[in-house]
């Protein structure tokens, strides 16, 4: 499904990445022009160690030390300092690991409450918003559980509606399915499309050819370099 957007929510002009190597430069990534539309779903793919996830780190606003540019809905991210940009990442990035990444003695409802507990919202809002995210998600009766009490299924579910409890516009997910049994990535997938068809811009890292059809496009690195573009 080809995707047209309004508006560029990301915008990257030959970014470059590299980390010192015996005595000179190792290139992570090259040269990437990257533009992501507001409610567009992308998929980047490509072989292991070809750059994805540093990509993912540098777009979710982990990693700084890039050359190049980056706007963030018109934002310069490089200008900006480090305090700024942790706060535009927890105001507008919702980030899904492969390994899920919950705090093992929070339960399901005190994990999900995380991301809000830097907002200024009223207790009952925060609560509200918790309760909302449990029904929806369908997990009202593991609220009380540790993260050790689920399977990886529900684990990532727990992960993707604490990624989006704080209303994010991006949600960036790195081999969401990755650990998961076939049925149970197909549902992460599911939900995927359809927070994207409420209007949350999704970008996803994955190696599965199926996932990376879900979204409206995909783009290919290969030894840092983005060497394709097409239509999923
Ligand atoms: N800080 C670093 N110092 C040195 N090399 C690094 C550093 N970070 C990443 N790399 C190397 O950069 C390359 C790209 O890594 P990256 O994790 O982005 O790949 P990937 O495409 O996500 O791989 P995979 O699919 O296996 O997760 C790899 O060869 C990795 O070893």
């Amino acid at each position: 499904m080809s995707f047209v957007s309004p508006r560029t929510l990301l915008r990257l002009r030959g970014l470059e990445k590299s980390v010192p190597h015996q005595g000179g430069r190792l290139w992570l990534l090259r040269q990437i022009d990257l533009d992501v539309g507001e409610g567009e779903f992308l998929s980047i793919v490509g072989p292991s160690g070809s750059g994805k996830t540093t990509l993912l780190n540098i777009l979710g606003l982990f990693d700084s030390e890039f050359r190049g540019e980056y706007e963030f809905a018109g934002r310069p991210v490089g200008a900006m300092k480090s305090a700024q940009r942790q706060k535009l990442a927890r105001d507008f990035i919702g980030y899904v690991f492969q390994q899920y990444h919950l705090l093992e003695d929070l339960t399901v409802a005190e994990n999900l409450e995380v991301p809000l507990s830097y907002r200024e919202l009223p207790r009952s809002e925060r609560k509200a918003r918790v309760a909302d995210m449990l029904d929806r998600f369908g997990i009202v009766g593991k609220k009380g559980l540790y993260p050790s009490q689920l399977s990886g299924g529900q684990q990532q579910l727990v992960a993707v509606a604490r990624a989006v409890i704080g209303r994010p516009a991006v949600i960036l997910a790195d081999e969401p399915t990755g650990a998961l049994h076939s049925s149970q990535g197909e549902m992460i997938m599911d939900l995927f499309a359809e927070l994207n068809a409420e209007g949350i811009t999704v970008i996803q890292v994955t190696h599965n050819e199926v996932n990376a059809r879900r979204g409206h496009r995909s783009i290919e690195l290969f030894d840092g370099w983005m060497e394709a573009v097409g239509a999923a």
